[in-house]
């Protein structure tokens, strides 16, 4: 099956600096779990490719030379981004314009771009989620670089997504096209909803390169600009030109509680603090108020002002949304429920939580609602839910496959490599992997309940779920080795399927041959195999436990209820403060 493609723009202008590549992690995670697969084309950071002009002006006048020099610019940005996207456990890989076949002629530095990959650039979005493609850069006839003139990636964009049949999204820093430019006539200017190519080229080229929209025109392709995290966005075609009813969305921030600052509690308010324009975080709940918390990404402590040691201020302080990372069920249950019922959004990470018998009570929430939202709870950073439930929606899921629990697989893995099961734990503890008490990983209760929740998801709640788990629990180095030995690989291996009204679930070691894509997991890697209906296999794999994989994918909630919340027009009605809840 070919999933869907979207090419999205990153300019200068979303990523400044190396501090906004979450920002466009964020967006392209989005995407992502929307079910498509991404072609992310960036921009030098704000400000590299003067600099760099100018650096190689003063040494040389041969314009390939420069070009090359400048190229250096979004190969930087390209890089970080890939790595940082990898780093959050998305499948990600930079692939550079030459190795994309990206071929332009004429001027050195004001080439057109005639060729391009396209099969290969499909064959690579087979194995990874995301490929990362430097803007603006393209290689000539005989393989030296050339530049696609200054706001050149607009147009690597439209040319990528042109080639591979895709959307494409220019991401700036305002969320469409104005009349004219809304940062100089404030508040006056309108936001076109849908616009020409023509009228588009006549507002000026100061937010989508002239030459980007003339080869849109010239071979009639639509496309958006819009920024990050907005539901708004100005779709550029033939027109009719529409100015947007919605002038703009609400600013309103979310005032979130946090509880639990553990593995994934910590990195949940370091992605939250990133974003003081969208999350206001009220109150963080922890056990031991004196432990010293550091964030070292943003190189600081944690405010202690902002701690309580109350888990009910999940429900007392005045707050749109809580975030609950505390695992188990007492009181994490109590608390979400209570939580839901005063009109707070609820989203968790808590697998235990949703596959107990608290689901009864939580899933009109999550279901017709939308408040309770719990992607983390399975795959770490992987979609697998919202992947699972598209399938199921759109003809049907047949079977699942998976490797879905980090932990064993990461032992699984270090005892191939004869290193004993007690060291593989600890490490895999130290790693931030394994549940508080890692019995529920080992004996495959972890595994059996995010196997639950992908049931669910694949054929409805209402089927009569059959269980039958076994986990590593005694599998020894010498064992694993010798199953390496004859070719194969131990692996942890999750299987649900319909048989008439009942869904039957078993988690259980299996030899898997090497040719078989659940044997390729290594270390804490999740990987899922889907059986649609149609007869199609759909396959992810990523990150599947960890601080960033999971904050990542919790953000992701975050950031899809606060997009459903704007486009509803709830922010007005934010809950107040409860006293003596
Ligand atoms: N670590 C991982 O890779 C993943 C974890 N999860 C889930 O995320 C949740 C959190 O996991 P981790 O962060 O790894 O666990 P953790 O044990 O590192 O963090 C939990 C934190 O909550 C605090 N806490 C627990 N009960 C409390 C209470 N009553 N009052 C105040 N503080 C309390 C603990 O002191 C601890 O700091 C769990 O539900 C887990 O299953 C989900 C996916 C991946
Ligand atoms: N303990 C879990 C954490 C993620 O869900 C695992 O190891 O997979």
């Amino acid at each position: 099956m070919h999933p869907s493609i979207v090419v999205l723009k990153f300019g200068s202008s979303v990523l400044q600096t190396e501090a906004d590549l979450p920002q466009a992690i964020d967006e392209i995670y989005r995407e992502w779990r929307e079910g498509r697969r991404v072609i992310a084309v960036v921009s030098a950071f704000a400000g590299v490719t003067d600099q760099r002009f100018a650096q190689t002006r003063a040494v040389t006048s041969d314009l390939h030379e420069q070009a090359a020099w400048v190229a250096g610019g979004e190969e930087e940005s390209g890089t970080k981004l890939a790595a940082a996207l990898v780093a959050n456990g998305v499948s990600a890989r930079y692939v550079d314009a030459r190795e994309a076949g990206l071929r332009a002629h004429g001027e050195p530095h004001e080439s057109t771009p005639v060729s391009l990959n396209a099969a290969y650039l499909r064959e690579c979005l087979q194995e990874h989620a995301v490929l990362v493609v430097p803007g603006f850069v393209a290689q000539d006839i005989q393989g030296r670089t050339v530049l696609l003139g200054r706001g050149g990636s607009d147009l690597t964009a439209l040319f990528v997504a042109k080639n591979l049949d895709a959307r494409c999204r220019l991401l700036k820093d305002v969320d469409g096209v104005y009349e004219s430019d809304p940062a100089v006539v404030e508040n006056h200017a309108q936001r076109f909803n849908r616009l020409s190519w023509r009228t588009a080229l006549s507002i000026g080229g100061k937010i989508i390169q002239p030459r980007a929209l003339q080869f849109a025109q010239s071979h009639g392709q639509s496309f958006e600009v819009a920024c990050v995290d907005s539901n708004l966005a100005t779709l550029v075609d033939a027109g009719p030109d529409e100015f947007a009813a919605v002038p703009h969305e609400s600013t309103q921030r979310l005032r979130v509680v946090l509880l639990g600052l553990g593995t994934v509690g910590l990195g949940v308010y370091a992605h939250l603090i990133r974003r003081p324009d969208l999350f206001e975080v009220v109150r963080m709940v922890v056990r031991d108020l004196d432990k010293p918390r550091r964030i070292e990404v943003a190189n600081l402590d944690v405010p202690k002002s902002l701690l309580s040691t109350d888990v009910w201020d999940a429900v007392t302080q005045p707050a749109d949304l809580v975030i609950e990372t505390l695992g188990g069920l007492d009181p994490a249950g109590d608390v979400v429920h209570a939580a839901l019922l005063r009109g707070r959004a609820v989203v968790t990470a808590n697998k235990a939580l949703i596959a107990s018998r608290w689901w009864d009570k939580l899933s009109r929430f999550a279901a017709s609602e939308r408040r309770l939202k719990f992607s983390a709870a399975v795959g770490g950073g992987v979609p697998v839910l919202e992947t699972v439930a598209a399938l199921a929606r759109h003809g049907g899921v047949a079977q699942v496959r998976a490797i879905l629990n980090g932990t064993c697989n990461f032992i699984l893995d270090a005892l191939e490599q004869r290193i004993d099961f007690g060291t593989a734990l600890a490490q895999a503890q130290a790693n931030g992997f394994a549940e508080a008490d890692p019995h529920d990983d080992l004996v495959g209760l972890d595994a059996a309940r995010k196997l639950e929740l992908i049931a669910r998801a694949a054929f409805g709640d209402s089927s009569h779920f059959e269980l039958s788990v076994r986990g590593i629990d005694g599998v020894t180095a010498s064992q694993a080795a010798l199953v390496r030995e004859e070719g194969l690989t131990l692996k942890l291996v999750g299987v649900c399927e319909r048989s008439g009204a009942h869904v039957r679930g078993v988690v259980k070691l299996h030899e898997l041959p090497a040719g078989d894509f659940l044997a390729g997991a290594r270390a804490e890697e999740n990987r899922i195999e889907i059986l649609a209906g149609n007869g199609e296999t759909v396959r992810l794999s990523g990150k599947g436990a960890g601080r960033w994989p999971t904050a990542l994918s919790i953000l992701g909630d975050v950031h899809e209820y606060l997009r459903e919340r704007r486009l509803a027009g709830r922010d007005e009605q934010a809950p107040a403060a409860v006293v003596n809840a």
